[in-house]
């Protein structure tokens, strides 16, 4: 990186991004030095900064931060937890709620720390199905429980407000490890979700 730290890097970002916008929104038939679009370049540019920190964030630390060790051997769902989103095909926003269940096998994870990897996952340029994987995927690799279970159910805006335009659908993708594989657990996991 050409950059002395991360804090030149974000402003060198946003600057180089700014211009880009200025041009699209030009582009797109619009006046970037009417009053209220003077500063919309440099707002959209930021807006997809945080929209896209996810590349910059680590979700195996945010998980080994607050791992405990505990003897608890049963189910721990995590419910609807909002998430927001961005179609790589698009990039037009998708949102909905995951639901995160586990079972420990010797240490439990902090809480919080499961809707914080559903963020790092969900701000970046995602198809649904490799969110709930990677979701999957890290919480097993990383906690090794007995089992994990993630359901994602969203909206795409670019199947709403564009394209197909259907507006009540809705997509659920899910992924099982372990002991979720099994199906009385899954259904049991179903069930406690409301599904
Ligand atoms: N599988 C999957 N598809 C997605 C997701 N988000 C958007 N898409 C789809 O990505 C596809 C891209 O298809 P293309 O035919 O290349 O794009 P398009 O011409 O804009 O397609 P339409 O949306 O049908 O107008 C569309 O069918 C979108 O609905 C996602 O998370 N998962
Ligand atoms: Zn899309």
């Amino acid at each position: 990186m050409p950059y002395k730290n991360f804090e030149e890097y974000n402003i060198q970002v946003t600057d180089d991004v700014k211009e880009r916008y200025k041009n699209i929104i030009e582009d797109l038939g619009e006046n970037t030095d009417r009053e209220g679009l003077i500063k919309t370049p440099e707002r959209a540019a930021k807006a997809m900064q945080f929209l896209t920190q996810g590349y910059n964030q680590d979700p195996v630390e945010i998980l080994k931060s607050a791992m405990f060790k505990e003897s608890y051997n049963e189910m721990v769902i995590v419910k609807d937890i909002e998430l927001y989103s961005l179609c790589e095909h698009h990039i037009l926003p998708f949102f909905g709620k995951a639901h995160i269940a586990y079972i420990p096998n010797g240490q439990i994870v902090g809480l919080s720390k499961l809707p914080r990897i559903v963020d790092v996952f969900a701000r970046r340029l995602q198809v649904q199905e490799r969110l709930t994987e990677q979701v999957l995927d890290c919480i097993n690799d990383t906690l090794k429980p007995q089992g994990v279970a993630v359901v994602i159910e969203a909206s795409h805006m670019c199947m709403m407000m564009r394209g197909v335009q259907k507006q009540n659908s809705i997509t659920t993708t899910s992924g099982f490890r372990g002991q979720f594989e099994k199906i009385e657990t899954r259904n049991e996991f179903l069930k406690l979700i409301g599904k």
